[in-house]
């Protein structure tokens, strides 16, 4: 039995049918499912545990205290982090982006620096650092992609010099699916005495990460694309440069000592988490992470690996349709975005859904990539553990049937 058939029962919300037919969600690369054991974990703080975290003397704000450090711990653990200090929780990706780009940018980045790019960038990846351009007058420098979207590796190493203080790249690429190989780019980004940063939002659902192995110094990630809860997220660095950032957000949980017109900071990881802390979010994150090592990355990664092996080939076989990215299987994390020549990828996803199948039509927050692959929108399929061969064969046969349906109006 494949792991999705195995595992799908842990998702009740898959246990439905959309427009009279089974659910097929493929849109896995904009937010994951739940299992029960996420889902649970969360009751059971809320229902036995919650109170507000560090100050409590009570044994309810003792229990919320232990219950949102030992998530803390379990994140460490999961992205080989050397210490706690280095793993700050935030509302997701987004912010721990913004959050480097502000703090970190802000010490580190001088007029006439250079900051790389890729065109494959997330916007939650690129805006944040051309608001740091304009702050400091530095240079936003952007890789090329080969005809396959792959990062240029020759090309990054042109661009690369002694100007360059950040590297900013998806580990995964939301688009096209495509795995840059983080361990070269930080080895020669750190010749250069750059830092990277990475955004690790569709990377974590697929595979492990080891942050000390990879030697990046900041890695940004998010609870509900790991099949954790929305609102949570995570952003690693070293503690080095965490020690050197000011924080970004300002009030409670944050300080050491307020006097009437300036404060002192406490120490990390607590400088950079102002306000109450999500914790019921922070436990469910845990408790996705405990589900996703009870099952194994390495297993995860085989298993969508079998599935894109199968449903890619034959999706790039269907005449009329033209698949993104990478022509091989194994370059593909989960991700496929295609478009039905001739139809708006709206029109695409809109006659999918009447079918059952879930998968994503716009975008995807990556226009300067829309702009690089010379077009204004995708439809994409994203695969999740979940995912069964069922679900492509009936995501294959709607795709087939919509081209019909366009073509001659039967479906
Ligand atoms: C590569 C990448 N970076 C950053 C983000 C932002 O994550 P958030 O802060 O949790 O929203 C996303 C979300 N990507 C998508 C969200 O919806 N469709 C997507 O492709 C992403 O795919």
């Amino acid at each position: 039995m494949m792991l999705g058939d195995k595992r799908r029962n842990d998702f009740p919300i898959l246990y439905q049918t959309v427009n009279d037919e089974p659910l097929v969600y493929l849109d896995n690369a904009a937010t994951t499912q739940k299992p029960r054991q996420v889902l649970e974990a969360m009751s059971y703080y809320d229902e036995h545990d919650h109170a507000n975290v560090h100050r409590g003397v009570h044994t309810l704000g003792a229990r919320a205290t232990e219950a949102y450090e030992a998530a803390r711990e379990n994140v460490r653990q999961f992205i080989h982090a050397h210490s706690t200090k280095e793993v700050l929780f935030t509302r997701g990706t987004t912010t721990s982006l913004n959050w480097v780009a502000q703090s970190y940018g802000d010490v580190a980045v001088e007029a006439g620096d250079d900051i790389l790019l890729s065109y494959a960038e997330h916007h939650a990846n690129l805006v944040p650092w051309q608001q740091l351009a304009k702050r400091k007058q530095a240079n936003l420098v952007y890789i090329d992609l080969d005809e396959e979207g792959r990062l240029d590796m020759t090309d990054f190493q042109t661009k690369l010099s002694s100007k360059t203080k950040i590297v900013a790249l998806a580990h995964v690429t939301n688009v096209l699916g495509t795995i840059q190989p983080i361990k070269e780019i930080a080895r020669l980004t750190h010749e250069v005495g750059g830092v990277i940063v990475v955004d690790g939002a569709q990377s974590v659902p697929h595979m492990a990460v080891d942050v000390q192995d990879l030697d990046v110094d900041f890695y940004a990630f998010s609870g509900h694309k790991m099949y954790g809860p929305t609102g949570i997220g995570v952003l690693y660095g070293k503690e080095k440069w965490l020690e050197q950032m000011s924080p970004v957000e300002f009030g409670g949980e944050m300080i050491e000592f307020v006097h009437l017109y300036n404060s002192t900071w406490a120490d990390l990881p607590w400088k950079f988490e102002a306000g109450t802390p999500n914790m019921t979010g922070a436990i469910g994150l845990s408790a996705a992470i405990d589900y996703l090592t009870t099952i194994g990355m390495t297993t995860i990664m085989q298993h969508e690996q079998a599935l894109m092996a199968d449903v890619l080939p034959r999706l790039q076989a269907i005449e009329g349709v033209t698949v993104f990215g990478p022509t091989s299987p194994s370059e593909h994390a989960g991700v496929i975005a295609f478009n039905i020549d001739g139809i708006h990828p709206h029109d695409v996803a809109t006659a999918m859904d009447m079918q059952g199948v879930a998968v994503r039509a716009g975008h995807h927050c990556a226009q300067p990539l829309m702009k690089w692959l010379d077009v204004q929108a995708t439809n994409r399929a994203s695969l999740g553990l979940y995912t069964t061969q069922a679900d492509l064969n009936q995501f294959i046969q709607a795709v087939i049937a919509t081209k019909e349906f366009f073509q001659n109006g039967t479906i």
